[in-house]
């Protein structure tokens, strides 16, 4: 490690570690002869200080910030309502009004709580102002005095979530470096990725846990996780659902003041809390209170004391102002004192309780082409780079997880071994042809089963990450899903190679290059459909749904295969199931394949009665045509296809119906 004083802005008489300050501007930069980082500090009153850093390496654990480049944003809310529409499919839709034209400000280098008593409205609310919710909406939202432009808003915000979705499997450096390769642009170079990683950890004392997977870490230190990945590009403005829930009184005091540290840099930070206790609550600058949808309070938490006095229910003495404010909100005093609160708040309006309400006034509109460019695409990186990382992503994911690829493979191997011990030699005896076929339906099945039945199982705990990462612009969801349809096709093709070499060989099918080849790409393409037909259930409903759907509408696939009622004794009005069976035209190709491209008579054993020792006539009575294998392959590459693309869609359709 080498870190030398950039001489342009030595200080004379301070040593490098002195240098930099923790509540200071940082800037980092390439030095001017390209093999070194510049990062300076200072406020803007003062000379910038700077340390140039080698091989990404930063002095003695030197602590830093990262302040936001752009102008600090306002936010100013009028008559914000919020319709809810509840009722299934196949019921009847009853509107539900939650927010009822509610007014505020949030001011930038502030630290704001939205709170109230449960089902109030505070995630709603925070939902509303950052445009993750936009059907329903009622109102207009201000940034820095002018409309927001929801595209453009978007690129300065962030939303964290209430629970912590992050990729369990991924070290902390690897999560970092993902969030830093997605969203930073891709212009800045690997070091200055680290040393903003670096920087990002240190402040959120997440440095020691740099080599922890995720899913090793504390609560605490998922929360703050949660936060740093977000923080990788600088956003102006943070939305927190609940940052606290969860965890214990120190850890929830050490992720605020963490926050009010990055509000002070002059970001706009607004999340939900629950009660917090009296020493949290003296954290927040600025508290919003929610009850049943409308507006209590609004204005500085030190502020509220007063309030209650100014509007005749004076806090009693020793008491939380938190606690007492949610017991008024609960209507534990009775219900016409929200009513009373809310007329003296005017809803939101009134700006008397705000800690210099003169200087909100002042606040006009501030143009900037930032708070307006709404064109262009959400994403910070090209469209080829988010693949590249989220293949990249997928790999270490695939590489390390337990039962999408171990046990997936085991259960492979297992179930071959299994069912070529059970039908033993039964490929060559032409007394056991039934039980051949029956092989070859019990093939097909694990084929169907086990890939779908994972997808479904895995995909939606996906599906909560994806909501998040793909509202934070992360990466477009076409890249999204272009990345898993590649990123499992090799170990699909792996596993049914595996399975069908062990079934093949140790059911004694015949040895013939041309036949396994056609029994394994029936096989592969029967997984291919199978798990698509997974990933189109896991995108819709949750697991507990999905585990019940998947399978049943499987069983049609099963009754029009061909199997148990031979095709030519289907009935002709029921005949149309046959064609939207993928399972009979992976049946066909299986069983093609094994009796098929005129196979020999086949060997019988003494003292045996061999009633199909001859292919052609156990092919005419399960009615099945041999010579179909071109046709099974469009079919079932075509139902792949079409699978894929209706997941797809319902992808589409779920994250759009969630907002
Ligand atoms: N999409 C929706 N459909 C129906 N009702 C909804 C919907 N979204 C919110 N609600 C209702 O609106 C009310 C406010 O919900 P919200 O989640 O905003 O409350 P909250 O104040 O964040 O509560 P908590 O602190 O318990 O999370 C609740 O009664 C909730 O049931």
């Amino acid at each position: 490690m080498e870190t030398l004083l950039h001489e342009a802005c030595k200080v004379p008489g301070e040593d490098s570690s002195s240098v930099l300050d923790k509540s200071s501007v940082v800037k980092v930069s390439e030095s001017t002869t390209g093999d070194a980082l510049v990062i300076c500090n200072g406020s803007r009153e003062e000379t910038e200080r700077c340390l140039e850093v080698k091989d990404g390496a930063i002095s003695n654990g030197t602590v830093f910030n990262m302040q936001p480049s752009d102008a600090p944003i306002d936010i100013r809310f009028e008559d914000i309502s919020f319709t809810a529409t509840e009722g299934g499919i196949l019921q009847r839709k009853s509107k539900k009004l939650i927010l009822h034209d509610v007014n505020g400000r949030f001011p930038s280098g502030q630290l704001i709580a939205i709170m109230g008593p449960s089902g109030a409205g505070k995630s709603t609310l925070l939902n509303v102002l950052s445009g993750y919710s936009i059907q329903g909406v009622g109102g207009k939202v201000y940034i820095n005095g002018n409309p927001r432009k929801l595209k453009a808003f978007r690129k300065l915000s962030c939303y964290i979530t209430q629970d912590d979705r992050l990729q369990p499997l991924l070290t902390v450096n690897e999560n970092m470096h993902i969030a830093a390769d997605l969203k930073l642009s891709s212009s800045v170079s690997q070091k200055q990725k680290q040393v903003i990683i670096d920087e990002i950890l240190n402040t959120l004392s997440l440095s020691h846990t740099k080599a922890t997977r995720a899913s090793g870490l504390s609560g605490g230190q998922k929360k703050r996780l949660s936060i740093a990945l977000e923080l990788v590009n600088n956003p102006l403005v943070m939305f927190l659902d609940e940052p606290t829930t969860g965890l214990d009184s120190s850890s929830c005091k050490q992720c605020l003041e963490l926050l009010k540290v990055l509000a002070r840099q002059g970001r706009t930070i607004v999340c939900t809390i629950h009660q917090p206790s009296a020493k949290l609550f003296e954290i927040f600058d600025q508290v919003y209170v929610l009850a049943k949808g409308r507006c209590l309070y609004q204005g500085g938490t030190e502020r509220m004391v007063s309030f209650f006095r100014d509007v005749g229910f004076p806090c009693p003495e020793f008491h939380n102002p938190a606690d007492y404010v949610i017991e008024l909100a609960s209507e534990e005093y009775g219900p016409e004192k929200i009513d009373t609160m809310v007329t003296k708040s005017e809803n939101g309006k009134s700006l008397t309780y705000f800690q210099y309400p003169e200087k909100l006034l002042k606040t006009g509109s501030t143009g900037s082409a930032i708070f307006e460019d709404d064109s262009g695409e959400l994403q910070a990186t090209s469209k080829l780079n988010q693949l590249r990382v989220l293949m990249r992503r997928g790999y270490i994911k695939l590489k390390r997880d337990q039962t999408m690829t171990y046990m997936r493979i085991g259960v492979n191997i297992i179930t071959a071994l299994m069912l070529g011990t059970l039908y033993l030699n039964a490929g060559t005896d032409g007394s056991k042809v039934l039980d051949n076929y029956n092989l070859l339906f019990s093939i097909l099945m694990h084929h169907t089963f086990t890939p779908m039945m994972l997808t479904i199982l895995t995909f939606p705990t996906e599906l909560s990450i994806l909501i998040k990462e793909h509202f934070n612009r992360w990466y477009s969801l076409k890249m999204y899903y272009v990345s898993v349809t590649l990123i499992d096709l090799p170990l699909s093709i792996f596993c049914c190679f595996i399975f069908t070499t062990i079934v093949y060989y140790m059911t004694a099918q015949p040895l013939e290059i041309v036949r396994f080849s056609m029994f394994f790409v029936s096989s592969a393409l029967v997984v291919f459909v199978a798990e698509s037909f997974g990933l189109v259930v896991g995108a819709y409903f949750s697991v507990v749904n999905g585990t019940f759907l998947g399978p049943i509408l499987t069983v049609p696939m099963m009754m029009f295969a061909g199997f148990g009622v031979s095709l030519k004794d289907l009935p002709t009005y029921l005949y149309w199931g046959s064609y939207v069976s993928y399972l009979r035209f992976g049946l066909e190709g299986v069983v093609g394949a094994i009796f098929g491209l005129n196979r020999q008579t086949l060997d019988c054993p003494e003292e045996q009665y061999c009633h199909y020792k001859y292919p052609k006539k156990f092919l005419e009575d399960i009615a099945v045509k041999p010579d179909q294998f071109g046709n099974d392959v469009i079919a079932l590459v075509l139902f792949w296809f079409i699978l894929r693309i209706g997941a797809f869609v319902v992808l589409k359709y779920k994250l759009h119906s969630l907002r």
